[in-house]
């Protein structure tokens, strides 16, 4: 089954309002899905990059996990911080408080260590933008995933490879190149299965009723 973003963000909604599911109960289960894929032996030193979204907030509740392993870890926040973000505030204030080691990325002057930084780092996280994706990244944004994909080291994309159409499936601009991508609960469009290998599709909890009520 392969579903767009207008879509994924009507079932989102559905059950969050109407069958009254709280979204950090998604997040939560989205980050434990994604971490089932991460080898925190074989990957001790791990960069997570979070966008100013719920994508980018789903990267930070997997910061939350790892800061309890012995995984050598950094956050970078790409954009501005959105407070009105409330599941993203959570998190952010949560890593604060355990003294996480988060840098902000809002300018180009922000990004001029960037590449040099990464490469300390085996796996970086990719969890910049999913399916709210509106229009091909620029600025800091194609940058940062520029060099994320030149960086060679292991890339794994919560959700979506970052800069990937998700209403078309179309790849205009930069986009992720990762080695795996840990997608939630159905395929979207540019993830078709045939040239896709490296998509796990991973059910969140959502609903089979929000599902059926959006899709029919
Ligand atoms: N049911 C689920 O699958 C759940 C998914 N979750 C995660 O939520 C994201 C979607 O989050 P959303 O806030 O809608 O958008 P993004 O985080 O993808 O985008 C961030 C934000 O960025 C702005 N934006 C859009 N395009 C651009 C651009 N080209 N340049 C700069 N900024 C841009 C826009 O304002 C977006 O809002 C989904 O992928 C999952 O990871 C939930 O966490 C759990 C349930
Ligand atoms: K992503």
């Amino acid at each position: 089954m392969i579903v767009n973003s207008d879509k994924c963000r009507e079932i989102d909604h559905y059950a969050i309002k109407v069958l009254e599911i709280p979204s950090i109960l998604l997040m939560e289960n989205a980050a434990l899905k994604v971490l089932k894929h991460i080898d925190t032996v074989r990957f001790s030193k791990i960069a997570i990059c979070c966008g100013p979204g719920n994508n980018g907030a789903d990267g930070l509740a997997i910061a939350r996990h790892l800061v309890n392993l012995e995984v050598d870890l950094r956050v970078y926040i790409i954009g501005d911080i959105n407070e009105d973000n409330k599941d993203f505030m959570t998190y952010y204030k949560i890593l604060n408080n355990l003294k996480v080691d988060i840098r902000t990325i809002e300018t180009i002057e922000d990004i001029e260590n960037f590449e040099d930084d990464i490469s300390k780092y085996e796996l970086i996280v990719d969890a910049i933008f999913g399916t709210g994706l509106e229009r091909p990244v620029k600025g800091v944004f194609e940058y940062i995933i520029d060099m994320i994909n030149h960086s060679k080291r292991k890339i794994i994309s919560v959700d979506v490879p970052s800069g990937l159409n998700t209403q078309n499936g179309t790849r205009i601009g930069s986009v992720i190149d990762p080695d795996i991508c840990v997608t939630f609960q159905y395929r979207k469009p540019g993830m078709k299965e045939e040239n896709f290998s490296n998509i796990i599709v991973e059910p969140i909890s959502l609903p089979r009723e929000a599902i059926k009520k959006i899709l029919g």
